[in-house]
């Protein structure tokens, strides 16, 4: 992996927020440009396979194209719908809770998922807004004002996020020499997927008890894009001796990493890397801290299995079985598996995702 001397010359922090402290370890991940990409640069598809194969974690560079810094516009824009939605009172807000009806869209409370296996709770709340919804693909669902009001930016961070998704998914199926265009036809736009955005508000914890705020997880999906702007998500490096490291967040940048689906298409060549959240380090943890994320899923229909068609992906081995479950539902036991407000009795390992396999520790 590359030093971190090459992000060292840019501006650090962001305006308005206490700077990320300098003690703490940091995750040394790569940082790709995606006018780069744009511009089919051979070495930086090269560092993207790298990344997604070592550790399936990368920044991604959005200023520098026209396509980057709209996002980034989007992102700031929401950054404010944001924080406008979690000021809404509760009771407000859990009339738009839809897990009951077994979706994870809509408003989720804080305290309501497990963030480990001895049963404590998490400290943040969320909001799923579901891509189908906001693109006309599904009926509507209920949602507040302030979210009706921003259906118009939401569908352009979305769509934004989604070419985003595409293009790398379009560099990964050919330096696979997957055929053309399989990983793109299973993330088409228009089509029926658990994608969504979401909003996440973190409030500053107790000095003296500060905790984990969102439990040790792989994404569900294909490719998340995020965008935080205080410390506190953490990686867990492969190895059994690994230790946790913050993911310093910085300006104009978006943080890429690979979900499940990406592992399972690819019998593990990719990673899903284990990451939390962790009260933000330093003077960073008095202040309140807010997410934006894009989550992007394979169609609900597609199995989630190994994919056919690229020497590179590792055979099936002899011993090896592939469960049958398609995205749809392995989203649903994924998102609602650890709900305590859903679940009688949670079962932390059975809503588990590829952690071990992503741990690269062989058992
Ligand atoms: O808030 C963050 O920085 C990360 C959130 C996250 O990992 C998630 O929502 O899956
Ligand atoms: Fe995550």
């Amino acid at each position: 992996m590359e030093s971190q001397a090459n992000i060292t010359d840019i501006v650090n922090n962001f305006p308005g927020l206490p700077p990320f402290p300098d003690d703490v370890s940091t995750a040394p991940l790569l940082r790709l440009s995606l006018g780069k990409l744009l511009a089919e640069d051979i070495h930086e598809f090269e560092r993207l396979f790298q990344a997604s194969v070592e550790i399936g974690f990368f920044y991604l560079d959005l200023e520098g194209s026209q396509h980057g810094t709209s996002l980034l516009r989007d992102a700031d824009e929401l950054f404010k719908v944001g924080e406008r939605l979690f000021q809404l009172s509760l009771e407000e807000k859990k009339k738009y809770d839809f897990s009951a009806q077994n979706s994870y869209f809509g408003y989720k409370g804080q305290g309501a998922a497990v963030v480990d296996q001895q049963g404590n709770l998490d400290r943040n709340e969320f909001y799923n807004i579901s891509k189908d919804d906001i693109m006309g693909v599904s009926e509507p669902l209920p949602a507040p004002e302030v979210l009706h009001q921003s259906r118009k930016q939401t569908e352009s961070f979305m769509k934004g996020s989604h070419a985003i998704v595409e293009l790398i998914l379009k560099i990964l199926n050919d330096k696979l020499s997957l055929p053309e265009g399989t990983l793109s036809n299973l993330h088409r736009l228009k089509a029926v997927s658990g994608d969504q955005v979401r909003f996440i508000k973190a409030p500053p914890q107790p000095a003296d008890d500060r905790r984990t705020a969102l439990g040790q997880h792989t994404d569900f999906g294909s490719v998340t894009v995020l965008f935080n702007r205080l410390g506190g998500l953490q990686v867990l490096p492969p190895g059994a001796e690994a230790e946790w490291v913050y993911v310093r967040p910085l300006p104009g940048h978006a943080i890429i990493n690979l979900g499940d689906a990406m592992v399972k298409f690819t019998n593990g060549l990719f990673r899903s890397n284990i990451h939390r959240v962790a009260a933000p380090p330093g003077i960073q943890g008095d202040s309140t801290r807010y997410s934006l994320v894009y989550f992007a899923r394979p169609e609900d229909n597609v199995m989630l299995r190994r994919l056919e068609g690229s020497d590179l992906i590792p055979p099936i081995e002899e011993d090896q079985v592939e469960e049958a479950i398609n995205s749809k539902d392995w989203i649903i036991r994924r998102a609602l598996g650890r709900r305590v407000d859903l679940v009688k009795n949670v079962d932390y390992d059975k809503s588990a995702g590829t952690e071990q396999m992503s741990r690269r520790i062989k058992v």
